[in-house]
C-alpha cells in the first residue's frame, strides 16, 4: 500500500543507556539548564547552606543541654538539685534547639518548594523546545527515529530530568553541605578523631559500592545460569522422542548435569553475598561510628571532652557518613538524568529544515503544470536513487505512475511535495522552481487521496472544511454530493454535525474514502495525487469511489499511482519507473509500440488486477 513519505524506518537510533555517552557534554547542558533560573538555584542553594547550620546546630543545642545537666550532677550529686534547676540549665539550649528545628524544616521547605517550580517550569520549558523543534525539523528525522523513541524522550525522559530537578538536586545540595558542615564542626571538635572517622567512612563506603557491584554481578550470573538450565530441561523434555532417536540421551544429560552444576555455583555465590556479605558491609558501615563512640568514651572519661560533646559527635558522624554511603545511589540517579538530558537535546540541537527563502514567490493562480528537470536525489548522500528525472505534466493532464514495488513512485511524489530537498536539478510548477516558493504554498497545491484515510474526532462538517477552514455549508455539501457522501452523511444521526473518527464503526471503510475525497473537493486544490492500490471494499463502494475520483481529477492535473488498466489506459502521460528512475514515458499505445519495461509490465500480473 501506497504511505507516502515513510516507507522505510532506519531505526538507528541507539538503545536507552542510563549512563551519559558524553559525561562533560551531558554535564554542560544540565547547567545550562539550571543556570535558565540563576535566581532559583542562587535561593535554593542558600537555603541549602542555611538548613544544613541549622541542621548541625540540633546536636550541638541538645551536647549543651546534656552538658549543663551533667554539670549540676558533678556540683550537687545526684538528687541534690530542684526540677527548677534542670530547668533553667536546659531553657536555653531547648529553645535554641527548637529555634534550629523550626528554622531548618522552613529552609529545606523553601529550598524544595522553589526547587518543585524550577522542575515543573523546566519539564516545560523542555517540552516545548522539543514541540518547536519537530515542527521545523525535516521530514527525514521522522525516517530516522522511532515514533515510541520520540514519545518516550517527550516524556520518560523529561520527567525523569524534573524529578532529578527536585528529588535528586535537593538531596545532592543538603548532602553536600551536610557532609562539609558536618565534618567542620568535627574537625573543630576534634581533628585527629575525625580524621581517623574520615578515612573509615571512605573505606567502608568503597567497599559498599565494591561489593555491590559484585553482588549485583552474582546475581545476574544466577538469572543468566537458571534460565539456562530451564531451556536445557525444556528443550530435553520437548524433544525427548528426537533426543532417543539418534541416541544422545548420555549428552543431553551431561549438558544438564553441567548446566546445573553452573547454576549451583551460581546461586551459591548469590546467597553467599545476601546472607554473609551484607551483614558484614552492614558491620563495617557501623565501624566508624563504633570508633567514635569507644573513642569518644575515653575521652570523655579522660575528660578531654564532655558527654554533650560526645553524643553530638556521634550524631555528626551519621550526618556524614549517610549521605557518603548513599553517593552511588545518588550518583547513578544522577547519571541517568544526565543520560536523558543528552537524549532529549540530542533532538533539541539538532539542524532545522532548510528555512524558506526570504521573498518566496506566488503563485496567484496556479495553472497545474509541472515539471522535473533533471533532477538528482538520494535518501542518503551517499546513495542516490533518482538520476537525472524528467518530464512534464501539463496543466489538467492525468499522469499516471506505474512501476513495480521499490521503483521510486513514491519517492517522486514526495519530492514533488517537497518533503524532501533535491539534490540537482529543478521542480517546476508553472515554471517557478519549488525551492523559490514556500513549502507552505507548495503543499497547499496539491490534494491528496491515500489508502490509509485519515479522519479526526470531530464532526463530518469539521472534517471535511480540514483543507479549507471557512468553507461554507453549502461548499462543503457540494463538495460531498460530488464525492457521492451527501446521501449518507444525510442518514447519519446528526448529518454534517455527526461526530466521527477513524475507528469509529459510524463509518465503513469505503465511506471513509469518499470523505477523505470530499475533504480534498472542498479544499480544491489544481493538483491531486491520488493512490490507488486496491483495497478490500465491496464493488459497489469501489464503483463510487471511482467516479468520485473522476468527478475530482476534471480540470485538474493528477499524478495517479495507477493499478487499474483503466486508468492508465485513460492517462495522458505514463511514466514507467525502475529503480528510482524513469525508464520510459508516453501513452499507452506508443508505450506498448516500444514493447519495452511498460508493454512486459502490461502483460504480467502486475497491472491486471
Ligand atoms: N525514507 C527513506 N529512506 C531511505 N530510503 C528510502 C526511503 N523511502 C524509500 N526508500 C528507498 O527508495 C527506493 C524507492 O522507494 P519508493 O518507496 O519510492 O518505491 P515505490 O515505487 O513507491 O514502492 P511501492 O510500490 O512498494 O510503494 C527503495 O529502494 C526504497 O528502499
Amino acid at each position: 500500500m501506497f504511505n507516502l513519505r515513510r516507507k522505510r524506518n532506519k531505526l538507528k537510533n541507539q538503545t536507552v543507556t542510563e549512563k551519559p555517552q558524553n559525561i562533560k557534554h551531558a554535564l554542560k547542558l544540565f547547567i545550562k539548564l539550571l543556570m535558565q533560573r540563576k535566581k532559583s538555584i542562587f535561593t535554593v542553594i542558600t537555603m541549602a547552606i542555611l538548613g544544613s547550620v541549622m541542621y548541625t546546630a540540633i546536636p550541638w543545642f541538645m551536647g549543651i543541654a546534656i552538658d549543663n545537666v551533667a554539670k549540676l550532677i558533678t556540683d550537687f550529686g545526684i538528687g541534690n538539685f530542684s526540677f527548677e534547676q534542670v530547668i533553667h540549665v536546659i531553657t536555653w539550649p531547648l529553645i535554641g534547639l527548637l529555634i534550629a528545628s523550626i528554622l531548618s524544616f522552613i529552609f529545606s521547605f523553601i529550598q524544595e518548594r522553589i526547587m518543585a517550580v524550577v522542575s515543573e517550569d523546566s519539564g516545560t520549558y523542555l517540552r516545548q523546545l522539543m514541540t518547536d523543534k519537530m515542527d521545523r525539523l525535516p521530514l527525514k528525522f521522522y525516517d530516522d527515529i522511532k515514533v515510541g523513541e520520540i514519545l518516550s524522550r517527550n516524556s520518560v525522559d523529561i520527567e525523569r530530568i524534573a524529578e532529578i530537578l527536585v528529588v535528586g538536586f535537593n538531596q545532592f545540595l543538603s548532602s553536600v553541605f551536610n557532609i562539609i558542615i558536618g565534618l567542620v564542626v568535627m574537625i573543630y571538635i576534634s581533628p585527629i578523631l575525625t580524621l581517623i572517622v574520615f578515612v573509615l567512612i571512605l573505606i567502608s563506603s568503597y567497599t559498599t559500592m565494591f561489593i555491590s557491584k559484585k553482588s549485583q554481578k552474582a546475581f545476574a550470573e544466577n538469572f543468566e545460569t537458571l534460565g539456562e538450565f530451564n531451556s536445557l530441561v525444556e528443550e530435553m523434555v520437548t524433544g525427548n522422542t528426537l533426543v532417543k532417536v539418534f541416541n544422545q540421551q548420555d549428552e543431553s544429560i551431561e549438558r544438564v548435569k553441567e548446566s546445573n552444576r553452573k547454576q549451583h555455583d551460581a546461586h551459591l555465590k548469590a546467597m553467599f553475598m545476601n546472607y554473609a556479605i551484607y551483614p558484614a558491609v552492614r558491620f563495617l558501615n557501623q565501624i566508624a561510628f563504633i570508633v567514635s563512640a569507644v573513642v569518644g568514651a575515653v575521652f570523655a572519661i579522660q575528660r578531654k571532652m564532655s558527654v554533650g560533646v560526645v553524643q553530638a559527635y556521634l550524631q555528626y558522624v551519621s550526618q556524614v557518613s549517610e549521605p557518603i554511603t548513599e553517593a552511588s545511589f545518588i550518583i547513578n540517579s544522577f547519571q541517568a538524568s544526565l543520560a536523558s538530558i543528552e537524549r532529549v537535546y540530542q533532538i533539541i540541537d539538532m539542524k532545522d529544515e532548510v528555512s524558506d527563502i526570504e521573498n518566496p514567490i506566488v503563485i496567484k493562480k496556479t495553472k497545474g503544470q509541472v515539471e522535473f528537470k533533471n533532477v538528482k536525489f538520494g535518501y542518503n548522500q551517499d546513495e542516490m536513487i533518482m538520476n537525472g528525472v524528467s518530464f512534464i505534466a501539463k496543466p489538467k493532464q492525468m499522469i499516471a505512475i506505474v512501476g513495480p514495488t521499490g521503483a521510486g513512485k513514491t519517492t517522486l511524489i514526495n519530492l514533488l511535495m517537497r518533503f524532501y530537498e533535491i539534490n540537482e536539478g529543478q521542480i517546476l510548477i508553472d515554471g517557478v522552481d519549488t525551492k523559490n516558493m514556500a513549502r507552505r504554498d507548495v503543499r497547499q497545491m496539491f490534494g491528496m487521496v491515500l489508502q490509509d484515510t485519515w479522519l479526526f474526532e470531530g464532526s463530518v462538517k469539521d472534517n471535511l472544511s480540514y483543507g479549507k477552514k471557512d468553507a461554507t455549508l453549502e461548499e462543503i455539501k457540494t463538495a460531498a454530493t460530488l464525492a457521492q457522501s451527501h446521501h449518507f452523511i444525510e442518514m447519519m444521526p446528526y448529518g454534517y454535525d455527526t461526530i466521527i473518527s477513524s475507528d469509529a464503526s459510524i463509518v465503513s471503510q469505503g465511506q471513509q474514502q469518499l470523505l477523505t475525497i470530499a475533504r480534498t473537493a472542498v479544499a480544491n486544490p489544481p493538483i491531486l495525487i491520488l493512490d490507488e492500490a486496491t483495497s478490500n471494499i465491496d464493488t459497489i463502494t469501489e464503483k463510487k469511489i471511482q467516479e468520485a475520483l473522476a468527478e475530482l481529477m476534471k480540470d485538474r492535473t493528477s499524478f495517479v499511482i495507477a493499478h487499474r488498466l483503466s486508468t492508465i489506459r485513460n492517462a495522458d502521460l505514463i511514466l514507467v519507473m525502475n529503480k528510482g528512475n524513469i525508464v520510459e514515458s508516453g501513452n499507452h499505445d506508443e508505450l506498448i509500440t516500444k514493447n519495452g519495461m511498460y508493454a512486459e509490465l502490461y502483460n504480467s500480473q502486475f497491472m491486471n488486477n
